[in-house]
């Protein structure tokens, strides 16, 4: 019976391309911890990397917080035995812990050793029928004219970006709602438009938005509300299309059921966990809303489990929200790893993911 050997953990501190503003908050480097399941097979060692990355503004943890849970939660992992054939469903046996960002990070180590002990790839190891490939947005951010300026640098057509990401709220609402106009102007329906403005206006400042964007049709906007309980209303008001972000974290999966106003839901697995992600994808999609995978500036090696994740969920390719790791200045591997939109090949991504760290 393969049996979980040791648990490692390593923290890692990266250098980011440019500060990230979070919400007010400003970081200039990326923390989080990579660990490690060790794990044994007859006298095979398989080793499953994990990536914890609480962000600061948007997790409740800290990363200390995270680590010291991890060192609490590791000596009951370690010497279990898991049976030979195991599947998904068995890692719910093994204890867990409250902390979202420490459920995804152990739940990929160990998915990983499984999946590698069984000489499969992840993807396929969690759904045989898992696609390959998976479409990125590209995520334009910064001030309306720089992003008018990268959106016309963009790769776009066959084989490019089928779907891009604007971040609004930041700037004044009528410069960015004219950079949207324009974007549209320069695409029309061959580029998907999404919006994320992080809760930032008033009904009132987001209605006058939704004027100044004059009809252009974009697939949703993001939580434009600071009061996120009448999004629905407002929807219905100015007939633009509204997705959760912020509010799938503070709601049950009943509760965001129910929710079916909403165009998409953007769910990030690092913030709610792996199998977390997979219960709450199906829940959603069978109520009939579209599910956006997406990431928050986790390193390579988490950014590559969200990835096997997209593959891996719903019945198609929908664009995944990963365009951040651009945003690195290094990763926690020597090289980098093919991440870039506007699709990462999967297969080739687990081939360049480090076998141990
Ligand atoms: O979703 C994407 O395409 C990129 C990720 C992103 O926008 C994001 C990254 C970190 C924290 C919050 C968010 C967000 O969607 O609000
Ligand atoms: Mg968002």
């Amino acid at each position: 019976m393969p049996m979980i050997e040791r648990i490692e953990v390593r923290p890692y501190a990266l250098p980011l391309a440019a500060p990230i503003d979070l919400g007010g908050m400003e970081i200039d480097q990326r923390h989080g911890c990579l660990v490690q399941a060790v794990f044994r097979a007859g006298d095979v060692t398989v080793f499953g990397v994990g990536d914890v990355a609480p962000l600061p503004g948007f997790s409740r943890e800290t990363v200390e917080e995270a680590i010291s849970a991890l060192h609490s939660i590791i000596p009951s992992w370690e010497g279990r035995e898991l049976p030979r054939d195991s599947r998904l469903g068995h890692l719910k046996t093994l204890p867990s812990s409250s902390i979202p960002s420490v459920r995804f990070g152990l739940e990929q180590a160990l998915a990983s050793a499984v999946a590698k002990s069984q000489s499969k790839r992840l993807i396929e190891w969690i759904r045989p029928t898992a696609r390959s490939k998976v479409s990125l947005n590209a995520l334009l951010m910064g001030t309306p004219d720089e992003i008018v300026e990268s959106a016309s640098n963009l790769e776009t057509g066959p084989g490019g970006y089928r779907a891009v990401k604007v971040k609004v709220g930041r700037h004044d609402l009528h410069a960015e709602a004219a950079a949207i106009r324009r974007l549209y102007a320069m695409w029309e329906e061959t580029v998907e438009l999404r919006l994320d403005a992080n809760r930032a206006w008033t009904v009132e400042e987001a209605t006058s938005f939704a004027e100044a964007l004059e009809d252009t049709p974009i697939s949703y906007l993001e939580e434009p509300l600071s009061s996120p309980k009448h999004l629905r209303r407002w929807s219905m008001a100015t007939g633009v299309p509204v997705a959760l972000d912020e509010s799938t974290r503070e709601k049950s999966v009943d509760e965001l059921t129910k929710d079916r106003f909403a165009a998409a839901f953007v769910v990030k697995p690092s913030l709610i966990g792996l199998l977390g992600t997979i219960r709450l994808e199906r829940a959603i999609r069978d109520a009939g809303v579209e599910v956006v995978i997406s990431s928050s500036y986790e390193s390579g090696v988490g950014l590559a489990g969200l990835a096997m994740l997209a593959a891996v969920l719903g019945d198609r390719d929908i664009p995944a929200g990963l365009d951040t790791y651009r945003r690195l200045a290094a990763d926690v591997t020597e090289e980098l790893l093919p991440i870039q939109g506007p699709t990462i090949d999967v297969d080739e991504l687990w081939q360049a993911l480090p076998t141990q760290i």
